[in-house]
Protein backbone atom coordinates (compact mmCIF):
# COMPACT_ATOMS: atom_id res chain seq x y z
CA UNK A 1 0.00 0.00 0.00
CA UNK A 2 1.27 3.60 -0.89
CA UNK A 3 2.15 5.48 1.92
CA UNK A 4 -0.87 8.07 1.18
CA UNK A 5 -3.14 5.82 1.11
CA UNK A 6 -2.19 4.61 4.32
CA UNK A 7 -2.32 7.88 6.36
CA UNK A 8 -5.45 8.40 4.88
CA UNK A 9 -7.30 5.47 6.13
CA UNK A 10 -5.14 6.65 9.80
CA UNK A 11 -6.44 9.95 9.41
CA UNK A 12 -10.01 8.80 7.25
CA UNK A 13 -12.20 9.19 10.14
CA UNK A 14 -10.68 12.91 11.63
CA UNK A 15 -11.71 13.84 7.91
CA UNK A 16 -15.08 12.37 7.73
CA UNK A 17 -15.62 14.67 10.90
CA UNK A 18 -14.90 17.60 8.49
CA UNK A 19 -17.63 16.69 5.60
CA UNK A 20 -19.90 16.05 8.33
CA UNK A 21 -19.46 19.89 10.19
CA UNK A 22 -22.28 21.49 9.82
CA UNK A 23 -19.93 24.61 8.39
CA UNK A 24 -18.96 21.99 5.13
CA UNK A 25 -22.81 20.30 4.99
CA UNK A 26 -23.86 24.38 5.01
CA UNK A 27 -21.93 25.09 2.15
CA UNK A 28 -22.89 21.98 0.31
CA UNK A 29 -26.49 22.53 0.94
CA UNK A 30 -26.47 26.29 0.83
CA UNK A 31 -27.58 27.05 4.30
CA UNK A 32 -24.82 28.47 5.92
CA UNK A 33 -25.05 31.82 6.89
CA UNK A 34 -23.32 34.52 4.88
CA UNK A 35 -21.94 36.31 7.75
CA UNK A 36 -20.28 32.67 8.74
CA UNK A 37 -18.73 32.38 5.75
CA UNK A 38 -18.02 36.30 6.05
CA UNK A 39 -15.56 35.23 9.54
CA UNK A 40 -14.14 32.00 7.42
CA UNK A 41 -12.99 34.52 4.84
CA UNK A 42 -11.04 36.77 6.46
CA UNK A 43 -9.77 33.76 8.94
CA UNK A 44 -8.68 32.07 5.48
CA UNK A 45 -7.23 34.72 3.90
CA UNK A 46 -4.71 35.10 6.43
CA UNK A 47 -4.29 31.40 6.19
CA UNK A 48 -3.33 30.89 3.37
CA UNK A 49 -0.84 33.94 3.47
CA UNK A 50 1.11 31.31 5.77
CA UNK A 51 0.61 28.66 3.68
CA UNK A 52 2.41 30.28 0.48
CA UNK A 53 5.41 30.50 2.79
CA UNK A 54 4.86 26.87 3.21
CA UNK A 55 5.83 26.27 -0.32
CA UNK A 56 8.25 28.80 -0.38
CA UNK A 57 10.39 26.71 2.62
CA UNK A 58 9.86 24.18 0.14
CA UNK A 59 11.44 25.59 -2.53
CA UNK A 60 14.35 26.46 -0.05
CA UNK A 61 14.13 22.41 1.21
CA UNK A 62 13.84 20.82 -2.09
CA UNK A 63 17.11 19.90 -4.13
CA UNK A 64 15.70 18.47 -7.06
CA UNK A 65 14.89 21.26 -9.63
CA UNK A 66 11.70 19.56 -10.72
CA UNK A 67 10.31 20.01 -7.51
CA UNK A 68 11.29 23.36 -6.63
CA UNK A 69 9.57 24.49 -9.89
CA UNK A 70 6.37 22.79 -8.39
CA UNK A 71 6.47 24.21 -5.12
CA UNK A 72 7.21 27.38 -6.81
CA UNK A 73 4.13 26.89 -9.22
CA UNK A 74 1.86 25.88 -6.16
CA UNK A 75 3.27 28.72 -4.24
CA UNK A 76 1.76 31.18 -6.64
CA UNK A 77 -1.47 29.00 -7.72
CA UNK A 78 -2.37 30.41 -4.24
CA UNK A 79 -1.10 33.66 -4.10
CA UNK A 80 -2.40 34.51 -7.44
CA UNK A 81 -5.42 31.83 -8.04
CA UNK A 82 -6.35 30.61 -4.68
CA UNK A 83 -6.56 33.86 -2.90
CA UNK A 84 -8.15 35.47 -6.14
CA UNK A 85 -11.53 33.27 -5.39
CA UNK A 86 -10.93 35.09 -1.71
CA UNK A 87 -10.47 38.58 -3.00
CA UNK A 88 -13.87 38.24 -5.23
CA UNK A 89 -15.68 37.02 -2.60
CA UNK A 90 -14.92 39.51 -0.35
CA UNK A 91 -15.99 42.12 -2.99
CA UNK A 92 -19.23 40.74 -3.14
CA UNK A 93 -19.63 40.76 0.59
CA UNK A 94 -18.05 44.62 0.81
CA UNK A 95 -15.10 43.85 2.74
CA UNK A 96 -11.60 45.41 1.29
CA UNK A 97 -8.56 43.70 1.26
CA UNK A 98 -6.79 46.29 4.12
CA UNK A 99 -10.01 45.05 5.92
CA UNK A 100 -8.75 41.58 5.45
CA UNK A 101 -5.41 42.37 6.21
CA UNK A 102 -5.77 44.03 9.10
CA UNK A 103 -7.89 41.12 10.70
CA UNK A 104 -6.71 39.22 13.35
CA UNK A 105 -5.83 35.40 12.94
CA UNK A 106 -7.89 33.61 15.75
CA UNK A 107 -6.04 31.62 18.62
CA UNK A 108 -6.82 28.16 16.94
CA UNK A 109 -5.45 29.74 13.14
CA UNK A 110 -2.36 30.57 14.75
CA UNK A 111 -1.71 27.78 16.21
CA UNK A 112 -2.47 25.54 12.90
CA UNK A 113 -0.19 28.09 10.90
CA UNK A 114 2.56 28.21 13.35
CA UNK A 115 2.74 24.58 13.65
CA UNK A 116 2.76 24.13 9.74
CA UNK A 117 5.28 26.78 9.98
CA UNK A 118 7.41 25.04 12.23
CA UNK A 119 7.69 21.44 11.68
CA UNK A 120 8.54 22.98 7.88
CA UNK A 121 11.22 24.96 8.87
CA UNK A 122 12.74 22.62 11.23
CA UNK A 123 11.97 19.57 9.52
CA UNK A 124 13.07 17.89 6.32
CA UNK A 125 10.94 18.07 3.08
CA UNK A 126 8.93 15.17 3.48
CA UNK A 127 7.99 16.62 6.93
CA UNK A 128 6.95 19.61 5.14
CA UNK A 129 4.80 18.00 2.65
CA UNK A 130 3.07 15.62 5.52
CA UNK A 131 2.20 18.96 7.54
CA UNK A 132 0.40 20.56 3.97
CA UNK A 133 -1.24 17.46 2.72
CA UNK A 134 -4.35 17.40 4.35
CA UNK A 135 -4.81 20.72 3.46
CA UNK A 136 -4.91 20.57 -0.02
CA UNK A 137 -6.09 16.86 -0.20
CA UNK A 138 -8.94 17.31 2.28
CA UNK A 139 -10.44 20.62 0.58
CA UNK A 140 -10.33 18.91 -2.41
CA UNK A 141 -11.77 15.42 -1.00
CA UNK A 142 -14.55 17.76 0.08
CA UNK A 143 -15.01 20.33 -3.27
CA UNK A 144 -15.58 16.74 -5.04
CA UNK A 145 -17.81 15.26 -2.34
CA UNK A 146 -19.70 18.64 -2.41
CA UNK A 147 -20.16 18.69 -6.23
CA UNK A 148 -22.47 15.65 -6.11
CA UNK A 149 -24.40 17.39 -4.33
CA UNK A 150 -27.72 18.38 -7.59
CA UNK A 151 -27.31 22.02 -8.28
CA UNK A 152 -24.49 22.11 -5.09
CA UNK A 153 -22.21 23.77 -7.91
CA UNK A 154 -24.44 26.44 -9.42
CA UNK A 155 -25.47 27.51 -6.33
CA UNK A 156 -25.71 31.40 -6.69
CA UNK A 157 -22.85 31.87 -3.51
CA UNK A 158 -21.45 29.04 -2.70
CA UNK A 159 -21.27 27.15 -6.34
CA UNK A 160 -17.93 29.06 -6.60
CA UNK A 161 -16.18 27.56 -4.06
CA UNK A 162 -17.38 24.24 -5.08
CA UNK A 163 -16.28 24.44 -8.23
CA UNK A 164 -12.52 26.03 -7.34
CA UNK A 165 -12.19 23.00 -5.11
CA UNK A 166 -13.67 19.81 -7.15
CA UNK A 167 -11.61 21.20 -10.17
CA UNK A 168 -9.65 19.19 -12.39
CA UNK A 169 -6.30 21.56 -12.01
CA UNK A 170 -7.01 21.88 -8.32
CA UNK A 171 -6.97 17.66 -7.95
CA UNK A 172 -3.47 17.55 -10.28
CA UNK A 173 -1.35 19.83 -7.72
CA UNK A 174 -3.45 17.48 -5.04
CA UNK A 175 -2.39 14.26 -7.08
CA UNK A 176 1.48 15.70 -7.61
CA UNK A 177 2.01 16.31 -3.84
CA UNK A 178 0.85 13.23 -2.95
CA UNK A 179 3.37 11.41 -5.82
CA UNK A 180 6.37 13.87 -4.26
CA UNK A 181 5.07 12.34 0.01
CA UNK A 182 5.01 8.39 -0.98
CA UNK A 183 8.41 9.20 -3.21
CA UNK A 184 9.51 11.21 0.02
CA UNK A 185 8.67 8.13 2.32
CA UNK A 186 10.21 5.53 0.24
CA UNK A 187 13.21 4.07 1.78
CA UNK A 188 12.24 5.73 5.55
CA UNK A 189 12.61 3.96 8.84
CA UNK A 190 9.81 3.12 10.80
CA UNK A 191 10.74 6.12 13.20
CA UNK A 192 10.76 8.55 10.52
CA UNK A 193 7.20 6.91 8.45
CA UNK A 194 5.62 7.27 12.16
CA UNK A 195 6.97 10.70 12.54
CA UNK A 196 5.10 11.75 9.04
CA UNK A 197 2.26 9.76 9.66
CA UNK A 198 1.98 11.98 13.28
CA UNK A 199 2.18 15.15 11.56
CA UNK A 200 -0.34 14.01 8.77
CA UNK A 201 -2.66 13.48 11.58
CA UNK A 202 -2.47 16.88 13.40
CA UNK A 203 -2.74 19.12 10.45
CA UNK A 204 -6.32 16.71 9.64
CA UNK A 205 -6.88 17.58 12.93
CA UNK A 206 -6.22 21.38 12.80
CA UNK A 207 -8.34 21.36 9.09
CA UNK A 208 -11.34 20.05 11.72
CA UNK A 209 -10.18 22.59 14.39
CA UNK A 210 -10.84 25.44 11.54
CA UNK A 211 -14.51 24.53 10.31
CA UNK A 212 -15.66 24.47 13.89
CA UNK A 213 -13.55 27.57 14.66
CA UNK A 214 -15.26 29.69 11.66
CA UNK A 215 -18.61 27.84 12.48
CA UNK A 216 -18.40 29.20 16.24
CA UNK A 217 -16.80 32.31 15.17
CA UNK A 218 -13.96 32.16 17.35
CA UNK A 219 -11.40 34.42 17.50
CA UNK A 220 -9.53 34.51 21.71
CA UNK A 221 -11.23 32.82 24.48
CA UNK A 222 -9.36 34.76 26.86
CA UNK A 223 -11.44 37.91 25.54
CA UNK A 224 -14.72 36.73 26.52
CA UNK A 225 -13.83 35.19 29.96
CA UNK A 226 -11.96 38.49 31.36
CA UNK A 227 -14.77 40.56 28.97
CA UNK A 228 -12.28 42.64 26.50
C1 LIG B 1 -7.71 26.10 6.44
C2 LIG B 1 -7.49 25.78 4.99
N1 LIG B 1 -6.98 24.60 4.66
C3 LIG B 1 -6.76 24.28 3.36
C4 LIG B 1 -7.08 25.16 2.36
C5 LIG B 1 -6.88 24.78 0.92
O1 LIG B 1 -5.97 25.54 0.34
C6 LIG B 1 -7.61 26.41 2.74
N2 LIG B 1 -7.95 27.34 1.83
N3 LIG B 1 -7.81 26.68 4.06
Amino acid sequence: MSFCKHVFQQAEEIWEQSHNHPFVRGIGDGTLPIETFQYYLVQDYLYLLDYAKVYALGVVKAHNPRIMEQFAKQMDGILNGEMSLHKQYAKRLGVSIEEMERAKPSAMNLAYTNYMLSVSQSGTLAELTASLLPCMWSYWEIGKRLNTIPGAADHVFYGEWIRSYSSVEYGEMCMWMMELLDKLAEGKSDTELARLEEIFLNTSRFEYLFWDMAYRKEMWEIERSIGV
